[in-house]
C-alpha cells in the first residue's frame, strides 16, 4: 500500500473504535453514534471486505452503569467496571448488527494470547473462521485478568496485533480527532492535520502526545505505536475521526480523509523478515517431491501426506523447516501440530488425523499463509 488510490483494494479491514467517540463524554454508550458505525461495516460487507472490530468502551460504559463520576485508579475496580460496561457493549453491538442481518461475536484477548505462538495461531484461527462465516468479531481487551494494559488502556495496540494476527490490509483507528495533527489540536487549535506519512517518518514521534479527554487512555501516542506495530504485516494506518459522515466507506473509497501511515513493507516481505528476524527454527519436516513441488511451483499449504520425516521437537505455533530429499531448506512456517502429533499424521491423508490423534486443529501442517519460500 502506497497511496490512497490502492485503499480501495483493501479486502480485510481492522476497525478500533475509542472510548471518547463510544461513550459521548462519559454519558453511557451512544447509541446512536454506534448506529452509524454499525451500518457502515454492513455496507463494507455487502461490498465483500471482511470487517473486524476492535472496541473499547467497557470501562467508560460500566463507570456510567455503577454511577460513577471519575475513572477509579484501582485496578480492581477498574475490572470491575469493565466487566459490567462489556455486557453493554455486546448487547449493544449484537442488537445493532442484526438490524443489517449480521452476526457478532464477542473475543476477549490480552495482549499475551497474542504474543504466545499456539495462542496467536487459535486466535488467528477463530477470528479467521469467524470472517469466512460472514460473522463480525467484536473485540476487546479481557481486562479481569490484565494489568498492565487496563492501567494504560491500550486497544490500539491490541488493534495492531490483531492486524497483525489476520494480516489485514488496513487498520482503521476512529477516534475523537479529525487524525493526526503536527501538534495535539486540543491544546493547539491552529495545527495543522498529517494527511499522509510514511510509517518510520522521523518526526511523527514528536508530533504526538497523551489524551486530555479522560475517558481515552493512550492518546496519539499509542496510536502512532500502533501504527508502526500494524506496519510490521505490511499493513496500512488510517487515523481518523469517527464523526465523520460515513467515515469508514468514504475512507475504503480514497477519500482525502484523516491521517494515511503508509507501512514500509508489502505483507509478504513483513512476513518474511518476521519470521527470519523474531522466530528461532525449533525442527523440520522432510518432504517428499510432490510436497516440493506444490510449495515452490503452486504456493500451496504443507500437508502431513506430504511429509517423510519429522526431525526435532517442537509444538503447535513453533517454527519449523521444510526440508527436501537432499536436506536442502525450501521453506519454512508455522506448525500447526507438535513433532509428537506429526510423527503420528506424517505420510498420512488429512481426513485421517481425526481417527489418528482423536481431534484435528487443522487439515494442513502449515498453513500457505504461515508459511514462505526459503
Ligand atoms: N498530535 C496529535 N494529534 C491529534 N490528537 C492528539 C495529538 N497528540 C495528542 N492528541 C490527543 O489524543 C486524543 C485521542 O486519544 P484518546 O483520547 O486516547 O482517544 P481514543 O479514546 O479514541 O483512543 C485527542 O483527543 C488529543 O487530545
Ligand atoms: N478495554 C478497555 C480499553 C480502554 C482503551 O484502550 O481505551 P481507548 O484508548 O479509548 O481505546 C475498555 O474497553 O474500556
Amino acid at each position: 500500500m502506497q497511496s490512497r488510490s490502492e485503499l480501495p483494494g483493501s479486502r480485510r479491514v481492522i476497525v478500533k473504535i475509542g472510548s471518547t467517540l463510544l461513550t459521548a463524554g462519559g454519558k453511557g454508550l451512544d447509541q446512536a453514534a454506534i448506529g452509524q458505525w454499525v451500518q457502515q461495516i454492513a455496507e463494507l460487507r455487502q461490498r465483500g471486505i471482511q470487517v473486524v472490530l476492535v472496541s473499547s468502551g467497557s470501562v467508560a460504559e460500566g463507570m456510567s452503569r455503577l454511577g460513577w463520576k471519575t475513572r477509579p485508579h484501582r485496578l480492581n475496580e477498574l475490572q470491575a467496571a469493565a466487566s459490567v460496561g462489556q455486557m453493554g457493549l455486546v448487547q449493544t453491538y449484537e442488537s445493532l448488527f442484526k438490524r443489517h442481518g449480521l452476526q457478532t461475536a464477542q473475543i476477549l484477548l490480552t495482549h499475551d494470547d497474542l504474543s504466545n505462538r499456539e495462542r496467536y495461531l487459535n486466535s488467528r484461527s477463530t477470528i479467521l473462521t469467524l470472517l469466512q462465516l460472514g460473522v463480525i468479531p467484536v473485540i476487546n481487551e479481557n481486562d479481569t485478568v490484565t494489568t498492565e494494559e487496563i492501567r494504560f488502556g491500550d486497544n490500539d495496540t491490541l488493534g495492531a496485533l490483531v492486524a497483525n494476527a489476520v494480516e489485514a490490509d488496513l487498520l482503521i483507528i476512529l477516534t475523537d480527532q479529525a487524525g493526526l495533527f503536527e501538534r495535539n489540536p486540543s491544546i493547539d487549535s491552529t495545527a495543522p492535520l498529517v494527511q499522509q506519512a510514511g510509517i518510520n517518518d522521523p518526526r511523527l514521534s514528536a508530533m504526538v502526545g497523551d489524551s486530555l479527554s479522560g475517558l481515552g487512555r493512550g492518546g496519539m501516542i499509542t496510536k502512532l505505536r500502533a501504527a508502526r506495530l500494524a506496519a510490521r504485516s505490511g499493513t496500512a494506518t488510517v487515523i481518523a475521526s469517527g464523526r465523520e459522515t460515513g467515515v469508514l466507506p468514504r475512507i475504503l473509497g480514497g477519500d482525502n480523509l484523516g491521517t494515511l501511515l503508509i507501512p514500509d513493507v508489502s505483507p509478504l516481505i513483513a512476513r518474511k523478515r518476521w519470521m527470519a528476524g523474531q522466530l528461532k527454527l525449533k525442527g523440520s519436516f522432510v518432504v517428499d517431491e510432490g510436497a516440493e513441488r506444490v510449495l515452490q511451483e503452486a504456493g500451496k499449504s504443507l500437508l502431513p501426506i506430504g511429509v517423510t520425516a519429522v526431525e526435532g521437537e517442537f509444538r503447535r505455533g513453533d517454527l519449523v523447516a521444510c526440508l527436501n530429499q537432499a536436506g536442502r531448506e525450501i521453506a519454512r512456517g508455522l506448525t500447526n501440530y507438535s513433532a509428537e502429533e506429526s510423527r503420528l499424521i506424517m505420510r498420512q491423508p488429512s481426513t485421517r488425523i481425526e481417527e489418528i490423534l482423536g481431534y484435528v486443529d487443522e487439515a494442513e501442517l502449515i498453513h500457505r499463509d504461515n508459511l514462505v519460500l526459503s
